[in-house]
């Protein structure tokens, strides 16, 4: 798959405090990445940065290929407080239609993209109605129609499911799964939830604490087709939310950790294979005894 998003070196400073620090990473065409890190490590900053909004002290943000230097029109935001980025006073089809206006389609063709997204996100039947008469979680799947209606080559999303209740978190995290992979849409998600992290995408990116910089990046093996219970149940599953918590809790011990069950599942290898070769001669299989 080609590159969709390039980041390079990324430095961000606010007067003293350095909020980002040499980040480099790429996000494949159709590839969910999702950015996990610590309360106040400088995620929404690095995300910022990535969509042009604050331009970086250092470091270069390309999509698809292109210099980012201001907002690209190809680029959607989604944020946390959805009830801040609806507009009240227009309705849910005029909300998601809104965008378009500056894309130059013409009143139908905006109409029918506008319809086309809400339908996508299950919400079809309420574009008459007004963002004040949904729920939350409603309300967060109109404001995803929207960023999905101008069909964005990268679609950012900032801790997008942190205001609405657990249930309905589970039914929007599904929500984008299944419209992600119908679409083929690049998404670079942020997020402090490490389960949702490895539940929604094919990758984690761990960020440090502040100074926010990468310290490990993991493919999320797991089958693509995920369910909020059995995938959440699976070994797979476990061993990865493991892994991330303690990056998370202390990324040079995560790390060394990290190394260490490599190794000893190394030495677990070796030494079941010798077992199993010892066997098969008929010698004792004496090379596992007292180890564990
Ligand atoms: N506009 C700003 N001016 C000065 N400092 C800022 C600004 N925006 C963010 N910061 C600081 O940069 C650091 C990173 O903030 P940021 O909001 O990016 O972190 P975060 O990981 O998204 O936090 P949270 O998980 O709480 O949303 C914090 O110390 C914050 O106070």
């Amino acid at each position: 798959m080609p590159t969709m998003l390039e980041v390079s070196g990324l430095d961000h400073r606010f007067g003293d405090h350095q909020a980002v620090r040499e980040v480099s990473f790429t996000v494949e065409t159709g590839q969910l990445a999702c950015l996990v890190g610590p309360s106040g490590c400088g995620k929404s900053t690095l995300l910022r940065c990535i969509a042009g909004l604050i331009a970086p002290s250092g470091g270069t943000v390309r999509l698809h290929g292109d210099a980012v230097t201001g907002v690209p029109a190809d680029l959607a935001v989604v944020f946390q407080d959805y009830s801040r980025s609806l507009f009240p006073w227009l309705s849910v089809a005029g909300n998601v239609e809104f965008p378009l206006r500056s894309a130059g389609l013409s009143r139908d063709e905006r109409r029918g993209r506008a319809q086309e997204a809400l339908d996508w996100v299950g919400l079809g039947d309420v574009g008459r109605k007004f963002p004040w008469q949904l729920s939350g979680g409603m309300q967060q799947r109109v404001s995803i129609a929207r960023a999905l209606a101008s069909r964005p080559a990268l679609l950012l999303m900032d801790e997008p499911f942190a205001s609405v209740d657990a249930q309905t978190r589970f039914e929007l995290e599904d929500l984008l799964r299944r419209v992600q992979r119908d679409q083929q849409s690049t998404i670079l998600l942020v997020t402090h939830d490490i389960d949702e992290s490895v539940y929604l995408g094919d990758r984690v990116l761990v960020l440090s604490p502040s100074p926010a910089s990468i310290v490990a990046d993991l493919t999320i093996d797991l089958p693509a087709d995920r369910d909020q219970i059995t995938t959440r149940e699976s070994a797979r599953f476990v061993a990865l939310r493991g892994e991330i918590a303690r990056l998370l809790r202390s990324p040079a011990q995560g790390a060394a950790e990290q190394d260490l069950s490599e190794r000893e599942l190394a030495e677990q290898d070796l030494a079941s294979s010798l077992a199993t070769s010892a066997d098969a001669a008929g010698r004792p299989t004496s090379v596992t005894d007292g180890r564990r």
